[in-house]
């Protein structure tokens, strides 16, 4: 009878010492969360987090449209899709696929341009911020005969990222000399699914930037130009036979892809050729930028310096605003100018 006595006795103790514990241990959680939750808030305050409360990641729609206006000179085109595209997106709390937008143009018309100022109108630390990726295909993905192993990174890696982000944006600049095939291992991130592996890709937005259908908007701009239509009044409609016509994917890249058979690509983004006035509007930039007030002198010079086509006419500028600060800094080295640098 003692023995079981004794027995029940240090049941009970053990019991009440396991209740014990087990207060113990939901006590002692509840602290860790609290103080693991205030330690994520506070990291959160001086590294970039991807918390929808904090500011780090905060779209602004209003602010991006200012920019544009501001900086984005002859692509009216852009101004209105893109804003309008990403306000949709950002709108919907749910969308039902990720963003694609595909721009396309000659070189030096802003496509870069506009990508950095969407990244800075969503991200604060802008293209510094880790949620954004920029590709390369010629940098990143240069041998066409890896494409394979490309594409198992290029998933891995955008898997990776999205599951830290569900606001995370992909810039593929260069997405016409990218390996054949490649891009359909993207298709499944940007599809219609709720998610991969319990990943939402949703939420996510992808640029593919390239100068892919550049000649064929170059020439409908010039046909529209002689038939004597205004440059601001040229419309999306203008340019949708060429999207109809698949001149945006004519080669490489988006060619033959996945993306354009399930018709994943939500705004196609035409970027028109540059003409004279544009060119000039980028030297009086560059001239800010460097602190010089701009003369019609030496913005003229600039501008003359440039090539355009076609030869007769000389309208549109071949490489967009690309070269200007180049030759900015060029005309400024002659020594005619030596005075505005105290060289003189
Ligand atoms: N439409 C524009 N308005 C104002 N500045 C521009 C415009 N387009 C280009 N620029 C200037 O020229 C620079 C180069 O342009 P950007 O790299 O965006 O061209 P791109 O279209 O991406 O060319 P590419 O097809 O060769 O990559 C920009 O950083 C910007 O300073």
């Amino acid at each position: 009878e003692k023995r079981m006595a004794r027995k029940s006795e240090s049941v009970v103790v053990s019991l009440a010492g396991n209740i014990d514990n087990h207060q113990g241990a939901t006590a002692f959680g509840v602290v860790g969360a609290a103080l693991y939750a205030s330690f994520d808030k506070l990291r959160c305050t001086f590294y970039e987090c991807c918390k929808p409360q904090t500011d780090w990641i905060k779209p602004n729609i209003s602010a991006l449209r200012h920019v544009l206006d501001k900086n984005l000179h002859g692509q009216h085109l852009v101004k209105e899709v893109v804003p309008k595209a990403l306000k949709s997106h950002f709108m919907n709390h749910e969308p039902t696929k990720a963003l694609v937008m595909s721009f396309h143009g000659w070189t030096g018309g802003g496509k870069n341009y506009v990508s950095k100022f969407i990244a800075e109108s969503i991200y604060k630390l802008g293209m510094k911020s880790k949620y954004v990726h920029m590709f390369v295909s010629t940098v990143h993905f240069p041998h066409e005969d890896k494409s394979d192993i490309y594409k198992l990174h290029l998933q891995d890696w955008i898997r990776g990222n999205v599951s830290k982000c569900e606001r995370s944006l992909f810039i593929f600049d260069e997405i016409d000399k990218m390996p054949l095939g490649m891009i359909n291992g993207i298709k499944p991130f940007i599809d219609y699914h709720e998610s991969i592996d319990r990943i939402d890709f949703r939420k996510s937005i992808f640029l593919f930037l390239s100068n892919t259908g550049g000649p064929n908007i170059t020439q409908e701009m010039l046909n529209l130009w002689y038939l004597k239509k205004k440059r601001e009044e040229v419309s999306m409609n203008d340019l949708e036979n060429l999207i109809q016509l698949g001149a945006f994917n004519e080669q490489g890249g988006l060619h033959k892809s996945e993306l354009i058979k399930h018709s994943l690509v939500d705004h196609y983004v035409p970027f028109l050729p540059l003409e004279r006035t544009h060119i000039k509007l980028c030297v009086k930039d560059e001239l800010h930028r460097r602190g010089i007030a701009p003369t019609d002198d030496i913005i003229s010079k600039v501008a003359e310096d440039m090539s355009y086509y076609p030869a007769n006419i000389k309208l549109f500028s071949k490489t967009g605003c690309k070269r200007v600060a180049q030759k900015v800094g060029y005309i400024l080295a002659n020594e005619e100018y030596d005075s505005i640098f105290g060289l003189d």
